[in-house]
């Protein structure tokens, strides 16, 4: 039998419903949500992006600004262009999209933004709040939306081995503490790690983030698993696809996320999550 589809699209438009009626109380309260969006220089996948997120934050009724700067822009200038929005009453969260062009240090960048707009949950007050499972700080898009669709079918995460392969920052460190969090036993894997088949075959969920296609295969997969699949990559044919070789994996996994509609939506869901929870921080009600 092959696997279930996990719909992240069809999830998304359900949450962002839900978003929708929250941003529209916090409007009638004089407290529209704001998110501030800036783009350094012209990469033509980031302005995709950058226009989704603008586009997903009108249908939610959240108030958005676009900040278009250009490539040879300043590590200055755009520190004085966070500080700037830092202090803007009207803007609830600020995503600085990456990645930045080379002469700038996204690091400093992301340390400049206020802890408490920090919705893309890349500052380390947010990173050091999910570690520690303390208040405060945001969870970072991506991983917060594969948990959601991991909640979304039902599936029990309690001491469940889970596999994360990738370890950057924005993925798959965040997975991994997420689903620590919830008691599943934990492995990571990265480039170093020697036979990543044999750890992702006891894999009971597998989250796949690290940006090849097709590195994971029908082998690498134990039958019934649940497979997450961030990857974004472009094909040879310009075709975009996950790092999961879907038509293969399908048939042994009992859940599978696709690409497109899967992770990606869902990415800018919890975006438009976060942006609604700092409005309603700053609103002081919670
Ligand atoms: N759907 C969405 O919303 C999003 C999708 N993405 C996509 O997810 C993917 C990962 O993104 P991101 O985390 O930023 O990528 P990074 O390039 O920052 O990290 C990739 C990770 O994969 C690991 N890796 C590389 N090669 C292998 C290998 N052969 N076997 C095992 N691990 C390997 C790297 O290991 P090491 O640390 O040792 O170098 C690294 O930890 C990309 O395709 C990206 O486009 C990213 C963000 C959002
Ligand atoms: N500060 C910052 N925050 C980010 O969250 C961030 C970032 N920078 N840089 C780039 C990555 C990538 N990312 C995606 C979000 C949604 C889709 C998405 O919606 N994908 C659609 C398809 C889009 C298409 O057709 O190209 C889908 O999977 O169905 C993809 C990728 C967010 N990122
Ligand atoms: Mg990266």
């Amino acid at each position: 039998m092959p696997a279930q589809l996990i719909d992240g699209l069809a999830l998304s438009k359900k949450l962002r419903l839900q978003i929708a009626q929250q941003a529209q109380a916090l409007s009638e309260q004089g407290l529209r949500p704001g998110l501030a969006v800036v783009l350094v220089g012209e990469d033509p996948a980031s302005q995709v992006y950058v226009r989704n997120k603008i586009k997903a934050c009108e249908e939610a009724g959240i108030h958005s600004v676009l900040q278009k700067l250009p490539a040879q822009t300043s590590q200055q200038e755009l520190l004085e262009h966070i500080a700037a929005l830092n202090a803007d009453a009207s803007i609830h969260g600020i995503l600085v999209q990456l990645p930045l062009p080379k002469h700038l240090d996204a690091d400093a960048v992301i340390e400049a933004i206020a802890p408490e707009k920090d919705v893309d949950g890349f500052h380390i007050a947010s990173a050091g709040a999910l570690m520690t499972g303390l208040p405060g700080g945001f969870w970072p898009c991506t991983p917060h939306g594969c948990l959601q669709m991991l909640d979304a079918i039902g599936c029990e995460l309690r001491g469940k081995h889970a596999v994360v392969v990738g370890r950057s920052n924005i993925v798959g460190k965040p997975m991994a503490m997420m689903l620590l969090a919830r008691s599943a036993t934990v492995t990571i894997c990265h480039s170093a790690t020697a036979d990543l088949g044999a750890i992702t075959r006891q894999a009971d969920v597998l989250v796949a983030a690290v940006g090849k296609e097709k590195l994971i295969t029908r082998e690498m997969v134990k039958p019934g698993a649940v497979v997450i699949d961030v990857g974004m990559n472009r094909n040879a044919q310009g075709k975009l696809c996950g790092d999961v070789d879907f038509e293969q994996v399908q048939q042994v996994a009992s859940w599978i996320t696709p690409v497109p509609g899967g992770v990606g939506p869902m990415t800018i869901t919890m975006l438009l999550a976060n942006t609604i929870e700092s409005a309603q921080r700053a609103a002081g009600k919670k």
